[in-house]
């Protein structure tokens, strides 16, 4: 494996009975890269990102994060992981949103300064700072996926996954988020996001890998993308994609 390859899966396949959520993946991300999954509903976008921090194990295939065997290595390379779930937020209701937080800190050892900071300053980025004294139960569906994103942040992680990220944010915090990708992948940060909104793939990154039914139909730039298919309108090629279906 080339040293700079940060993400790296080899024939890796998820089945659930005769479901094939995935189907034969072979994928390569480089250190420092910012990638866009889509895909249509089902395609097996979370099921992708639920190998790859560990969450579910695959039918087949291999996954290496940082150059360690996920499967040899779980805690290390887990301790390397942020992941957000778009539909679950994880958080524990009657605690606040900065307790939440911090719980998830001492769970990964960052000393209580370090973490009060990082609270502090991406709060205050994503626009949550008054209401981190909340109970997570008492919180609006955009405040309760911003307290999941700081959360999936606090560890500092290498390799960041984001599951629907902007789920539930208004305007100003989709901004304010996708201001905070691309700070986080200047710092060198690994990122792939999924997201059914094109207009924020164009403005975060032009590197895109897509799925459907669960076999990955492209992985490449959106440049070459609009080469291939003589046309700059990525909706219509998605469209149709996903209406012509996949070649078994
Ligand atoms: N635990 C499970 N048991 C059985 N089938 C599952 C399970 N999880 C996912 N699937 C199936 O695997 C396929 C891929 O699902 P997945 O949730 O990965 O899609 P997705 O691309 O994330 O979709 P969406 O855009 O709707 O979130 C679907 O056919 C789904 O029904």
């Amino acid at each position: 494996m080339s040293q700079n390859v940060a993400i790296q899966t080899i024939g890796l396949s998820k089945h659930y009975g005769s479901t094939k959520a995935l189907q034969n993946m072979d994928i390569s991300i480089h250190s420092g890269e910012l990638i866009a999954l889509l895909g249509e509903n089902g395609a097996g976008k979370s099921t992708l990102f639920q190998l790859l921090t560990g969450l579910i194990t695959p039918t087949t295939g291999s996954i290496k994060i940082g150059g360690q065997d996920l499967s040899q290595n779980p805690i290390a390379c887990k301790k390397q992981i942020g992941l957000l779930f778009g539909n679950d937020s994880g958080l524990y209701h009657r605690l606040t949103a900065y307790e939440n937080i911090l719980y998830f800190a001492k769970f990964y050892d960052v000393p209580d300064a370090v973490a009060r900071k990082r609270i502090d300053e991406w709060a205050e980025q994503l626009l949550l700072t008054s209401h981190l004294h909340k109970k997570a139960g008492e919180l609006s569906k955009g405040n309760l996926q911003k307290t999941a994103i700081l959360r999936t942040l606090i560890h500092n992680p290498d390799y960041l996954f984001f599951d629907e990220p902007t789920t539930g944010l208004d305007i100003a915090a989709s901004l304010a988020f996708q201001d905070l990708v691309k700070s986080l992948q200047q710092s060198g940060k690994t990122i792939l996001f999924s997201t059914h909104i094109l207009e924020e793939v164009t403005h975060l990154t032009d590197k895109i890998i897509t799925l459907s039914q669960g076999k990955m139909i492209y992985n490449g730039t959106i440049p070459n993308l609009y080469q291939e298919f003589q046309t700059d309108n990525l909706r219509d090629i998605l469209r149709n994609w996903i209406q012509g279906g996949v070649s078994s």
